[in-house]
């Protein structure tokens, strides 16, 4: 019997790992010496087995659980090898045949006497569970679906998948779940602060990581992201990986050069740096107040703006949005990045759908509209309101939206525009433009 490959047993280490220290798949990969001593076909397979159980942990429990011939007590290392054998046979494009028997390999690697056991439970998914996903994805493929099949197609909880067709409605919720376990797309824009998109894509190109020209202003797409991390040019602040959507929603906010803005939830200031970017396209920095609850944060972003070479333009402050010190005074655009679900960005973040209560949902909407509330007064009149999520539900966009217009605080505004983002391969944010009246 063939030994289980390189790739599935440093993923299974991984995921093994990521359970004892309760550590961001992310987080883990980026520091795995196992995964970076990988030649690049493994590498790129472990990556995806462990983004993919991570993402698909739920559902592959339910899977595994169905198929044990009674309720054993699985040792926490042997359910990890059959998740991820059943998400290998399930999602991925693996014969059958080599995922059980790889998943028996991976078993008898952590406890030999469990093999018989793992080619029982991962033949009957083969069996069961395959057709039963197959036909789930051909109900989505012809439109004539329900939440539970995208919950089988996405690998998502039901109950967000019911969220999700409420808010998106069916082409958009089904797009929504069948990308949510596909890689997302090696995206970085330009700090047209510090380069123009001339000379970052020759930066791109020098550096090996074949950068294309994207769809927006400084937008690359790269066909060798891996060559991005030793290349310097994020340290130095002169390109920002960041998704194709987090790049629209700063650009449409638009701020006009020497203008003053608020921007509010600033986190690690990537939207900050594509704020200060599209305003020094067009000849004059703007001046950014940023506000960020988490001090920490708020230090980190500071550093970030010095690197990025906009710090003379930037003032990092770490204060709750809630309760701003009247000196700041009031500003010609105040952008808000709200705290969110992020249930826009799961093939980015995989531990999102499965640790995301519906309660949540709720609690951020609330949290939304007192910081969209709050800040409000410090528009100018005329002045622009940006309301932007990484959440694909309505209750935490358009009712937020609809409900700070109702409000008093909202009174002196109109919806000027909103959308949602849609581009293949990226996550899904919300912005809603809002304009306070003269
Ligand atoms: C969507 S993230 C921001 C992402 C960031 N703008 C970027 O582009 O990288 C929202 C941020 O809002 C912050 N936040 C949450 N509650 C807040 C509050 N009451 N006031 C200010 N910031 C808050 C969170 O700590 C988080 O960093």
């Amino acid at each position: 019997m063939a030994r289980a490959v390189r790739a599935r047993t440093c993923a299974l280490g991984l995921l093994g790992e990521r359970r004892r220290r309760d550590a961001r798949a992310r987080d883990l990969l980026r520091g795995s010496e196992a995964l970076a001593g990988l030649p690049e076909r493994d590498r790129a397979l472990a990556f995806r087995l462990v983004m993919g159980c991570v993402a698909a942990t739920g559902e592959l429990d339910r899977v595994v659980d169905a198929r044990l011939a009674r309720t054993a007590h699985l040792e926490p290392r042997v359910r990890d090898a059959l998740c991820l054998a059943a998400f290998e046979l399930l999602y991925l494009s693996t014969p059958d045949e080599v995922c059980v028997s790889q998943g028996v390999e991976l078993v008898r690697g952590v406890a030999p006497r469990a093999a018989g056991l793992a080619n029982a439970v991962l033949r009957r998914i083969a069996e069961k569970d395959a057709p039963a996903l197959a036909a789930a994805r051909g109900r989505v493929e012809a439109g004539t679906f329900a939440a539970a099949d995208l919950a089988r197609v996405g690998a998502l909880p039901e109950w967000l998948c019911e969220r999700a067709l409420a808010s998106l409605g069916p082409r958009a919720a089904a797009a929504w779940a069948s990308a949510a376990l596909e890689p997302s797309a090696a995206t970085v824009a330009a700090n047209r602060a510090l380069v123009s998109t001339d000379e970052a894509e020759r930066l791109l190109a020098d550096a090996g990581c074949g950068p294309v020209a994207g769809p927006l202003p400084g937008s690359f797409s790269l066909g060798a992201p891996a060559q991005l991390a030793g290349s310097g040019l994020v340290e130095r602040g002169l390109v920002l990986p960041c998704d194709l959507s987090a790049q629209q929603v700063a650009l449409a906010a638009a701020p006009a050069p020497g203008s003053r803005v608020l921007e509010v939830g600033q986190g690690r200031g990537t939207k900050t740096v594509l704020l200060e970017g599209a305003a020094c396209a067009t000849g004059v920095p703007c001046e950014v107040v940023a506000v960020e609850a988490d001090a920490r944060k708020s230090e980190r972003a500071a550093r970030r703006m010095k690197d990025a070479g906009v710090a003379d333009h930037v003032r990092c402050v770490a204060a709750d949005a809630r309760a701003l010190d009247a000196s700041l005074g009031s500003f010609d655009l105040v952008f808000v990045d709200a705290p969110c679900t992020g249930t826009g960005t799961l093939a980015r973040h995989p531990e999102i759908a499965w640790s995301l209560e519906a309660a949540a949902v709720h609690e951020l909407a609330g949290l939304q509209l007192q910081i969209l509330s709050a800040v409000a007064s410090r528009v100018d009149e005329g002045g622009a309101l940006v309301y932007a999520t990484c959440s694909i539900l309505a209750e935490e966009d358009e009712r937020v939206a609809e409900e700070f217009l109702a409000s008093d605080a909202g009174c002196g505004f109109e919806l000027v525009s909103q959308e949602r983002t849609s581009w293949p391969g990226s996550d899904v944010h919300f912005h809603a433009h809002l304009r306070r009246r003269l």
